[in-house]
């Protein structure tokens, strides 16, 4: 079997054509497009291993032509570009397989057996979608280029996607990013965040309700499962769910159709269910709060997005990209100096990407120079340290329960008064700051009666006289 292998590069292509020729192929090898095409029309392949960049132009932009001309020859790509645009543009012309470069020249090889075996398969099928534009998704380091493989092989189907990863890196983006570029772009993205909505509310929110269904209920609400018909439905949180709904979304899972609450009818769902959560959820189904069940309906394609400390390659990419997004937003247009650059990478971004992107919107407002060195960005680094130090309370209120909980274990009978009371000292303290202890104000602010504030100042122990603003 002979392989046409189009690569510029002199010693990748030592290397591939040695390692296919120990297999028993024979290797024909080009480095331009035109001789791509002048091989394929007189030779017969059974497969062809591509670059992207060649010496005369963009070897993905012609595959089309290929494909048309070649049905059945298998394609795979190899590039050094690694961005999710190159992954997707490489599915989007029915490629065998992308590799990203540095690859492992085993998997090449297997692949290309594979390929060749089976000429006529391909990893997508669809052909000349067009690139997807703007793709937000930055990073090469190679567990990005492993999240990207994965978002291209579910592109052409509607199979089940679990996104797991800690809070901030990029889940939300990854689901959005599926959405976009696979075949049900046009319609609707839906997403609902499960540990937002009360846990009274979330059958109703997810499957609708009929007028009268319950107290309340004045009018037919559309649940966002029929919300998001042609389109995908992200629940976010899923860990986050009572069992109730979990039994309830796992029917639907099941049976392919819901009721809205108080509904008779059966309403078949035509939506791609992407979920995501940054919760274990294997300790969380041996503890019994998560049916496993349901997990196994989600998890048909697990999608793993790792921390960023774990690709701190990716730090300064994405560092430049948040400078450039400031710059489009208003704020001053800044560079990081390559020391600067170096200092990011040695954080360890606890909050992960959001925490980076935040931290660099402070940076572009704060800076003084348009380019910030090592000795501007060490004072920001140390004083968003101290922040992190300080409030020690995580920013979600879900985490902040549980440690509190966690923390201070009040005694039964007692749990409620505890925790209003340790969440109205920090709500108030912040209100009367902001009022300068006019008492008054906060009420106003607080929408409660001037009062009921002053009683619970007295029995929190807040002075509000301590926050007067005085000359
Ligand atoms: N690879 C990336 N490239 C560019 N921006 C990113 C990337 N990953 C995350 N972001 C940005 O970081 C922020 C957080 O991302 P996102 O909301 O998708 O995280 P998440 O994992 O869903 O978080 P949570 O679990 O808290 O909901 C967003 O502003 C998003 O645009």
């Amino acid at each position: 079997m002979t392989i046409l292998l189009v690569e510029d590069d002199e010693s990748i292509a030592i290397v591939i054509t040695a390692a296919l020729e120990a297999e028993g192929f024979s290797v024909v090898r080009c480095d331009s497009i035109v001789e791509r095409d002048r091989l394929l029309a007189t030779q017969e392949f059974s497969a062809l291993v591509t670059d992207v960049m060649l010496t005369d132009g963009d070897g993905i932009e012609t595959l089309g032509r290929v494909r048309e001309m070649h049905p059945d020859l298998p394609v795979i790509v190899l590039s050094a570009q690694n961005t999710l645009d190159t992954a997707v543009r490489a599915s989007d012309t029915g490629a065998f397989e992308y590799f990203p470069k540095p690859f492992d020249i085993d998997e090449l090889v297997r692949t290309v057996r594979q390929a060749a075996g089976s000429q006529g398969a391909s990893l997508g099928g669809g052909v000349d979608e067009g690139p997807g534009q703007g793709l937000p998704l930055v990073g090469r380091s190679a567990s990005m280029q492993a999240v990207y493989r994965m978002i291209t092989r579910v592109l052409r189907n509607d199979l089940t996607v679990l996104i797991l990863g800690e809070s901030g890196t990029g889940k939300e983006l990854v689901a959005e990013a599926i959405h976009q570029l696979g075949h049900r772009q046009k319609g609707p993205f839906v997403a609902v965040n499960t540990a937002a909505i009360p846990a009274d509310l979330i059958e109703s929110e997810l499957f609708g309700h009929e007028k009268g269904a319950f107290t309340g209920a004045v009018a037919r609400h559309i649940g966002k499962f029929e919300q998001a018909a042609g389109g995908t439905l992200f629940l976010d949180e899923i860990g986050d769910m009572p069992m109730q709904a979990q039994t309830r979304l796992l029917r639907a899972l099941q049976s392919g159709s819901i009721r809205r609450v108080g509904g008779r009818d059966e309403v078949s769902i035509d939506t791609r269910i992407v979920a995501a959560t940054n919760k274990d959820l294997e300790p969380m189904i041996a503890a019994g709060q998560f049916r496993e069940d349901l997990y196994y309906r989600l998890n048909v394609v697990p999608i793993h997005l790792p921390p960023l400390r774990e690709r701190a390659d990716d730090i300064a990419a994405l560092a430049r990209h948040f400078l450039a997004l400031a710059a489009t937003e208003g704020l001053p247009r800044r560079r990081l100096a390559p020391e600067a650059e170096a200092m990011l990478m040695r954080q360890p971004w606890r909050g992960n990407v959001r925490e980076l992107r935040n931290f660099i919107y402070r940076l572009a407002l704060l800076a003084r120079e348009d380019v910030i060195d090592e000795a501007a960005l060490e004072p920001m680094l140390a004083s968003a340290a101290r922040a992190e130090e300080q409030v020690d309370i995580p920013l979600d209120l879900n985490s902040a329960v549980e440690r509190w909980l966690g923390e201070h274990n009040p005694p039964p009978g007692t749990v409620y008064d505890a925790a209003l009371a340790a969440f109205e000292r920090p709500l108030f303290n912040r209100i009367l700051a902001v009022t300068g202890g006019n008492q008054l104000r906060a009420a106003q602010m607080l929408g409660i009666n001037r009062n009921t504030l002053r009683k619970r100042l007295g029995e929190l122990s807040i002075d509000p006289d301590s926050f007067l603003r005085r000359p």
